[in-house]
């Protein structure tokens, strides 16, 4: 099987990401600040501490790393086995045997709400006032199992990913139009060039995260949300990629840097975009007449769900409109660029679109450069198109389980046997697992057939083995089938499609940086893209 190695993408990326004495130091330095301002007393409020996610990123660095920094961090840590952390606030957690089982504990031992609370504040703009935390504390937990019933639920999200239209959607995903007005929704901030008639240039990232989200967007908001809102997809990469990691690690919203003046206005804008869409929602549901006559009849149960929710509660359109930011975000902030890795590694793995292609030949149909049939059940059973999916989680995604202890708990460890206390916070670093060598030999190659395993009847079929994309426990994602379902039929269906090739001589996987869950390339990828010659 043909794989491709992108240790280069991974060390490009400025030498503070290599394996390199400078970077170890730093990160040792910075978990030893974080430890001085930790100490006891300072997260007693139960919110998220500021120095958390850079204690995760520091900690996950030096166990990826290993070597001297690694010995040295691991001699001045609070515990041992396989908590990491420099006081008893925090702990990260890597290589636990019965994780899975450690996170199932209940709420009310290893609590999300503190998390949500301070994403909602601190990062989506929600104002904060003891009413709305306490409104949201009572119905998050119902808001979370309606989307987990839409999006989870094998037939629901089987339903919602076909009324997504992927396979129609695709055969315009370059539309060949020389107009600016002509262009497809996700074409308009690619960058498109018509090179002939037969071929467009594009940048690859800002095309695909596009279509991705326009396929998923309608899903929960129906179909006139993005026709009405022209910025709300520029205006959430902004808010993703610029101000989210600001605001994650504490920066406050008034320093005068561009970057947050317009990632503040892009989150404002969002939130008045969001607030409309609960207005009409409201007023569709009693029955009343919705501004602008706009169709309200395909919203969500999700959304029908939280209006009702949020109405028992009185909670106000602007609360509605600031904690629905959230929602967007998390349906789509990493689908979408995993999307365009996904597409990525299947088109710059020699012969894998090719078999890919093979693969999926009895389950489409293809003619006149149209999907003519299109079978998801079948598209989702191919293995290796699942296995690609599975590998492309491995190498950009970077999920972690953040909890608030809530009450005190012994975690069994080996040899080792831990009191966490009260009051104190516990990461789970899914992502360190997946570079390990051990785990997964030549673990910066993209392997598309190493999540294959033969089945009971000789079949071969893609497991997750010891991957954990979506985190674990009561807290676990609640978009996880439709997001895997998505990502497959957009591929399946770009690649019966299409020609992507790049531009300039080879295919260069972009250098990557760490994103808000998902990986970020530094740069874009220019490519050209050209209707497939089916024979
Ligand atoms: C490739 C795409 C996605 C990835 C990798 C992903 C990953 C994750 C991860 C790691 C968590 C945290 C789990 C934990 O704390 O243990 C999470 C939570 C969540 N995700 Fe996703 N997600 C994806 C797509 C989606 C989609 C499409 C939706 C909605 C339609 C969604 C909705 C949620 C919600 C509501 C939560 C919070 C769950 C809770 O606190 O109970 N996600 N996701």
């Amino acid at each position: 099987m043909a794989q491709l190695d992108i240790s280069d993408a991974l060390n490009k990326y400025g030498t503070l990401f290599t394996e390199n004495k400078a970077a170890s130091i730093i990160a040792i330095v910075v978990l030893l600040a974080i430890s001085y301002y930790s100490l006891p007393g300072s997260t007693k409020e139960k919110h998220l501490p500021v120095w958390l996610p850079l204690e995760i990123g520091a900690a996950s660095y030096l166990i990826s790393s290993g070597g001297l920094g690694l010995s040295i961090y691991s001699s001045l840590r609070k515990y041992g086995g396989s908590l990491f952390g420099l006081t008893s606030q925090h702990q990260v957690i890597h290589g636990l045997p019965s994780l899975d089982k450690f996170l199932s504990q209940g709420s009310h031992i290893l609590d999300g709400f503190p998390r949500d609370w301070a994403l909602s504040t601190k990062v989506f703009g929600a104002h904060s006032t003891a009413d709305v935390k306490e409104t949201l504390h009572t119905v998050l937990h119902r808001m979370n199992a309606l989307t987990e019933r839409l999006f989870v639920n094998e037939a629901n999200a089987t339903a919602a990913v076909e009324a997504c239209d992927i396979p129609g959607n695709a055969a315009s995903l370059v539309t060949f139009s020389s107009k600016p007005e002509n262009l497809a929704r996700w074409e308009r901030s690619a960058n498109v060039k018509l090179i002939d008639s037969q071929t467009v240039e594009a940048d690859m990232l800002h095309l695909v995260r596009d279509f991705g989200a326009c396929m998923s967007i309608p899903q929960l908001y129906g179909r006139h949300f993005l026709e009405r809102e022209q910025t709300v997809l520029d205006d959430l990469w902004i808010f993703d990629n610029d101000l989210f990691p600001l605001m994650m690690v504490g920066i406050p919203q008034w320093v005068p840097f561009k970057m947050i003046k317009d990632g503040v206005a892009a989150r404002s804008r969002l939130h008045k975009s969001l607030e409309g869409v609960y207005r009409r929602a409201d007023q569709y549901l009693k029955g009343e007449p919705v501004d602008d006559d706009t169709d309200m009849s395909d919203i969500s149960s999700v959304i029908r769900g939280r209006v009702k929710l949020y109405d028992e509660n009185g909670l106000t359109m602007d609360y509605r409109g600031q904690l629905e930011l959230g929602n967007l975000w998390g349906q789509n902030a990493n689908t979408q660029p995993m999307v365009f890795w996904f597409l990525l590694f299947i088109y710059s793995t020699p012969g894998l679109v090719e078999q890919l292609r093979k693969e999926i030949s009895s389950h489409v149909t293809v003619t006149d450069s149209k999907i003519t049939s299109f079978d998801l059940q079948g598209i989702t059973r191919c293995a290796l198109l699942k296995g690609s999916v599975y590998e492309t989680f491995r190498m950009v995604d970077e999920p972690t389980s953040i909890r608030y202890v809530r009450k005190p708990i012994t975690l069994s460890d080996g040899q080792y046997t831990h009191n966490l206390k009260e009051g104190t916070w516990i990461s789970a670093a899914h992502a360190i697992a997946n570079k390990d060598a051990a785990n997964y030999p030549e673990p910066h190659k993209f392997v598309p057939d190493r999540f294959l395993e033969i089945d009971e009847n000789g079949a071969r079929t893609a497991r997750y083995g010891k991957l954990r994309p979506w985190g674990g426990g009561a807290g676990i994602c609640k978009g996880r089938t439709f997001a895997e379902k998505e990502i497959i039929a957009i591929g399946a269906a770009v690649i019966s499609l299409w020609d992507i090739s790049p531009v300039g001589k080879e295919w260069v996987i972009p250098p990557m940086r760490p994103g808000t869950g998902t990986m970020q390339p530094v740069s874009d990828v220019r490519v050209r893209i050209s209707r497939r010659e089916v024979h």
